[in-house]
């Protein structure tokens, strides 16, 4: 029902376009429908009886990489420091927090250093982020690397979605401006170009070898978007990979660097999945690019690399707190002036995100008093992703006409289903695309949400549909794979 009227300033026609035409799936109107089941089923204040109307006792919204709103617990170190930085009252009885409260000698120490660094949670931050934070993502990124980083090139931002939309903006000069952006991808990134007005040119990952990037795909891409008119300025790696679960092998890494040294393009590396590895290990596009440099000086002197990194995923899963960073490399200085005071423009990144940044890049060490729980708790939370993921990936490889990838990193499966004609056909009808439809029907039957392939880009003709892993136990992995069973017998021949 269109609610527009003559005395309003703003309808549908008349607000600016791109943000109309702008997708963002993975809160779209399946994300909508789970939430109106889920107050359904909320018991109200005073209680009043749930809604017994509905087939299912709760809402499991397997559509968002959103750890703690599936009972994903918080790193006790993590809040014990911030419950402090929220209240700094609390030093002056120390002995409380130390005896009473069980927190540890190192809980207090960082939460008086972080406060000498921020003075207060509640203030503005230097537009690029707090110093000394800036400075613990730099030794984080050179114990990962082996390679130095400046923290005069590193922007702590809130969360990685932050950082895409300011090196976007700065990217995005004209309607033709593009950015090679990969498929299946995260659709931050074509809701954004969307926003921009200017132009997604998509390169297909390779399902059949587990979704890897493959480099004949990016060049017919981009050579394609140039006879079209397309001015490509950089390419966009998600590694690990959304929805995909993939990561690049050092080799991946290497070949897209190379292209963009040949291209001239700038590499965006979205790495918030970094430490969610199952298989293998993770290789930055940082290391990738200064080991190159070391073995070839001169040819990659001028590659443009941003890598991304977010609060939001690893073990760490505290989205709600906004809270990450980008480095820099190889950009000129003029240029990063300009990304500097586009970020000045928002003042500042959450500064209780920026704290958490901090402990994510130095956690409790060995020989720390707070390191035992933070590994048992860093190591449960790996565990149980791992284990969720096996028996969903299990569960996959059992139901007809499903095929998946085994996990091998991120929080996600992107199974491949094929549907029953009987299926497309009703799908037509009701007007669905037809893995929307099966999605629509999945949550309509389990309380499961999950998101449909469409809403990450697929090949023509292929049906996929992205679930995370994180929900608690596995009873809901039963439910999709009874629903299947009965969609499919309600549809088959
Ligand atoms: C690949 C990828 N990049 C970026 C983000 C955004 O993360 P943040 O919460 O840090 O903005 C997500 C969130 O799911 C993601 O999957």
């Amino acid at each position: 029902m269109s609610t527009s009227t003559p005395l309003r300033s703003l309808n549908i026609n008349n607000i600016n376009p791109h943000v109309r035409e702008a997708q963002y799936a993975v809160r779209g109107e399946l994300a909508t429908r789970a939430e109106s089941y889920r107050a359904k089923l909320k018991k109200g204040h005073p209680p009043t009886p749930p809604d017994e109307s509905l087939p299912f006792d709760t809402v499991i919204s397997a559509n968002i990489g959103n750890p703690q709103q599936l009972d994903q617990k918080p790193i006790t170190f993590f809040r014990q420091v911030l419950s402090i930085l929220e209240y700094p009252p609390l030093l002056e009885n120390e002995d409380v927090l130390l005896t009473s409260l069980g927190y540890k000698q190192d809980v207090i120490d960082r939460a008086r250093w972080l406060l000498s660094e921020v003075n207060s949670v509640g203030a503005y931050s230097q537009s690029q982020g707090v110093p000394g934070i800036r400075n613990s993502v730099a030794t984080y990124i050179e114990r990962r690397d082996g390679y130095p980083s400046d923290p005069g090139n590193v922007f702590l931002s809130a969360g990685a979605s932050s950082g895409v939309n300011t090196l976007m903006n700065v990217i995005c000069a004209k309607p033709e401006t593009g950015i090679l952006v990969p498929i299946p991808q995260y659709p931050l990134y074509t809701a954004t170009l969307a926003v921009l007005n200017a132009r997604c040119v998509p390169y297909y990952l390779d399902e059949s070898r587990a979704w890897g990037t493959d480099l004949s795909a990016i060049k017919s891409a981009y050579q394609k978007a140039k006879e079209e008119g397309t001015d490509v300025r950089a390419i966009v790696v998600i590694n690990p990979g959304n929805p995909t679960g993939a990561s690049l092998s050092p080799e991946d890494v290497r070949s897209v660097i190379e292209f963009a040294a040949e291209e001239k393009l700038v590499v965006l590396a979205d790495e918030v999945y970094q430490t969610n590895i199952f298989i293998g290990k993770f290789t930055s596009f940082k290391k990738g690019l200064r080991d190159l440099q070391k073995e070839q000086p001169k040819r990659f002197d001028n590659v443009e690399l941003a890598s991304l990194n977010s609060i939001s995923k690893g073990m760490v899963g505290e989205c709600g707190h906004r809270g990450g960073y980008f480095e820099l490399v190889g950009f000129d200085d003029e240029v990063q002036a300009q990304i500097y005071k586009f970020v000045s423009i928002m003042l500042c990144a959450p500064v209780v995100g920026q704290c958490l940044v901090e402990m994510q890049v130095n956690p409790p060490r060995e020989g720390d008093p707070s390191y035992p729980l933070y590994k048992q708790e860093w190591d449960g939370i790996a565990q149980g992703l791992q284990k969720r993921a096996t028996a969903l990936f299990e569960a996959f490889k059992d139901m007809e006409g499903v095929v998946c990838q085994e996990p091998q990193g991120s929080m996600y499966l992107y199974p491949t289903i094929t549907l029953p004609p009987r299926a497309l056909a009703q799908a037509e009808r009701d007007r669905r695309a037809p893995d929307a439809f099966y999605c629509f029907r999945l949550l309509d039957a389990t309380g499961v949400c999950v998101v449909p392939g469409s809403g990450f880009g697929q090949r023509e003709g292929t049906l996929h549909f992205r679930t995370t892993f994180l929900a608690p136990g596995t009873e809901w992995v039963g439910r999709i794979r009874a629903f299947h069973e009965g969609f499919m017998d309600e549809f088959r021949g």
